[in-house]
């Protein structure tokens, strides 16, 4: 038995404290002790089969800089299965000290700061974190993206989903949005279709596109949405309040298909009401295996701009055209990748928060993020997600996710102790879905 299963506790987590790997039964735990470990493997097993064409790609030196990235990630993971302390990252990127002052922090207050007993949310994104480093401080790879490859073979898994979302997207833009009744069907279909986009992320999936070709076919999913605020986000967006800001945000998740449905939603909505601005938030770095990044927003369209179909062609050189005329625009803030809760953004990147704070409303993406909207707790089901989000109310907000973590909030009684007894992986495999609608208050 690894040393570190003696470190853990056979427990649940308890209520209201944070998701650790310290509690056994829990989900934190069977991250760090499976698939974190599985993660760092996979990336030493791509690198070490794909050495000759990353030499290609970068200069000869690369050679020896890869035998050394794969030392060190090997190296990490035997640290994580032992539960050494995390230890310091070293370069000089502005985020270091976030990352090094947390450890050192939670250091204080636990005697050491290791994978088995503080937070998974530190745990996971200083995983991901940590491997950037490892590249950066290489001379030839620190622009290296590992899991590229990986992105663009999902994007290769529903190309014909892509066609199928396109031929639908432009059949509605044709007929226009003068029918309120229709208007409010599409945007809510739309909004389905991209909840259930988030099924599909890498690091949980490792790449199955599962049922998603039945893209369209939202309401017989509907009764696993366990909150459905969709009506009341559309009834928000038709109200003049609401239209006269000027930007909508979308903190986006995963490449391949949920980039695919979350660039539907969003040209629906700009067709639909022209007067918003659409702002995509991407992360700046390779983030939880399947992640946008700005290139791979820009990879992805262009791919679209070349396909067969002539109809996805069209809505690709649309959506370029969006981004061209500024109607649409995308950030990277170094925000998204720090290893803290959405309640720590005003005090650590007010820039973010006064962005996010001129915006109608936010709109969430996946289960990272509602991890970190909510502030990463086992929560009673019920709490209302006011009280969880903790005072982090920039605007209003609005979370499509799927569970695949185990922190739920806003359930009505009795609905968490139901979805128990129908599936017991519930709030780990994706097949349920909530979506939040949080007006201001
Ligand atoms: O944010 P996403 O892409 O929806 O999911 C990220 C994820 O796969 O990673 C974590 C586990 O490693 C979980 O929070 C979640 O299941
Ligand atoms: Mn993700």
């Amino acid at each position: 038995m690894c040393e570190c299963t003696d470190m853990s506790m056979d427990l649940k987590t308890p209520r209201n404290v944070y998701l650790s790997a310290f509690y056994k039964r829990s989900f934190a735990y069977h991250t760090v002790k499976n698939r974190m470990p599985v993660i760092l493997t996979q990336i030493i097993d791509t690198l070490s089969r794909t050495k000759l064409d990353v030499v290609k790609e970068f200069d000869q030196n690369s050679a020896e800089d890869l035998k050394k990235v794969i030392s060190e990630l090997s190296k990490f993971k035997y640290e994580i299965q032992t539960n050494k302390p995390l230890t310091k990252l070293q370069s000089d990127a502005p985020d270091i000290k976030i990352y090094n002052d947390y450890i050192d922090k939670q250091a204080t207050e636990e005697g050491e700061t290791t994978y088995f007993n503080t937070i998974w949310l530190l745990v996971e994104c200083y995983m991901y974190r940590r491997i950037k480093e490892v590249f950066s401080l290489t001379d030839s790879l620190g622009s290296f993206d590992y899991f590229r490859s990986l992105k663009q073979e999902q994007f290769n898994k529903c190309r014909a989903a892509t066609v199928i979302l396109s031929k639908h997207l432009k059949g509605v833009t044709d007929r226009g949005f003068s029918d309120e009744k229709f208007t409010q069907e599409m945007v809510l279909t739309y909004l389905k279709a991209n909840l259930w986009g988030n099924k599909c992320d890498l690091s949980v999936t490792l790449g199955k596109v599962n049922d998603v070709l039945n893209v369209l076919n939202v309401t017989e999913m509907d009764r696993f949405i366990l909150v459905d605020d969709s009506q009341k986000f559309y009834d928000n967006l038709s109200s003049t309040e609401f239209s006269t800001a000027v930007y909508i945000d979308v903190v986006l998740d995963n490449a391949g298909y949920e980039l695919i449905t979350d660039l539907i939603l969003m040209s629906s909505l700009s067709a639909a009401y022209p007067g918003f601005k659409v702002r995509f938030h991407v992360k700046v770095m390779p983030w939880f295996i399947s992640d946008v990044t700005e290139t791979d927003f820009h990879w992805t369209l262009q791919e679209m701009s070349q396909m067969n179909d002539e109809i996805t062609r069209a809505f690709a050189k649309k959506c370029k055209e969006f981004v061209s005329s500024g109607q649409w625009s995308i950030i990277a803030h170094p925000f998204w990748t720090y290893p803290y809760e959405y309640k720590f953004m005003k005090e650590l990147a007010p820039d973010l928060y006064s962005i996010l704070s001129d915006s109608a409303c936010v709109i969430f993406k996946g289960d990272l993020n509602y991890r970190k909207l909510f502030g990463e707790k086992n929560w009673d089901p019920t709490t209302p997600p006011l009280e969880a989000l903790q005072g982090f109310q920039p605007s209003r907000l609005l979370t499509l996710r799927t569970i695949k973590a185990d922190i739920v909030v806003g359930l009505q009684p009795g609905v968490a102790e139901r979805c128990e007894k129908e599936d017991s992986k519930w709030m780990e495999n994706g097949d349920y879905g909530v979506i939040h609608f949080i007006p201001k208050s």
